[in-house]
């Protein structure tokens, strides 16, 4: 069954890509702002979103939305201290938030440098718990949560092969990925579709075999964690250059 995607766009490369995306951020900021009062977003890491946040942080947006509204997460973290080169708020920091100077309470990010994963994880579900108001099985409504995919069709830090993908009660978790010998911290496959709009970003050649057999392949997800975005009662939008689209 192929996954139902929302929306399709593509871009001629990743700098065409990340000024899409901007211009997609500060709509649904906006737009939120002024139906909500504030703007919660969970970023994701990696590489892919690094022109984008730089952009953000840039002359030409950072007076385009009220920042001191948009409470900033993470979709997902490695299992390393802040400053950590691998770390993904560190990426983020540099290149948005700390241009941006703000307020620390604006920035929810994991205590990835807490030795025990799993007690990072669920530190991290008490820290959505609290800032949504959560106090029974709900789940929190993200604004925006903006996800990236590996060549391998991993999102979040959702690999293949792992259980996680049929998740239901837990909010965050902290999986073994035996492929780097690590473990990292990530939303479940709940949260990522409650959220009202998801931005997928998807650039190069190398993700471009793997992109078709997310959006028009067998429904796998256990080989495809990719596939299981599927927002319940919201939109999403798949991001890709043509270079990675070049298969679809
Ligand atoms: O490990 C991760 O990978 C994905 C994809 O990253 P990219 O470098 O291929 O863009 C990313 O979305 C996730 O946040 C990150 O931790």
């Amino acid at each position: 069954m192929p996954v139902p995607a929302s929306e399709i766009k593509t871009f001629a490369d990743p700098a065409a890509l990340a000024k899409g995306a901007a211009h997609e951020f500060v709509l649904q900021a906006r737009e939120a702002i002024e139906a909500r009062g504030s703007f919660s977003v969970a970023l994701s890491g990696g590489s892919t979103p690094k022109a984008l946040y730089a952009l953000l942080a840039s002359d030409v947006y950072r007076d385009q939305v009220n920042w001191e509204r948009i409470h900033f997460f993470w979709g997902d973290e490695r299992h390393v201290p802040p400053d950590d080169p691998d770390s993904n708020y560190r990426m983020a920091n540099e290149r948005l938030l700390s241009p941006l100077s703000l307020p620390d309470s604006n920035i929810h990010r994991v205590y990835a440098e807490e030795p025990d994963a799993a007690q990072a994880a669920s530190e991290y579900e008490a820290q959505l718990r609290q800032f949504f108001k959560l106090t029974g099985p709900e789940l929190p409504r993200f604004d925006l949560i903006m996800l990236g995919m590996g060549p391998d069709g991993h999102t979040a830090s959702l690999f293949p092969g792992t259980p996680l993908v049929h998740e239901r009660e837990r909010l965050v978790a902290a999986p073994w990925v035996a492929k780097f010998n690590t473990f990292r911290i990530t939303f479940t496959p709940p949260v990522i579709n409650n959220a009202r709009h998801i931005l997928f970003f998807v650039t190069g050649e190398e993700k471009a075999q793997t992109l078709k057999s997310v959006l028009e392949g067998e429904f796998q997800p256990e080989q495809f964690p990719s596939q299981i975005v599927r927002p319940t009662d919201g939109t999403l939008l798949w991001m890709v250059d043509e270079a990675a689209a070049k298969l679809l």
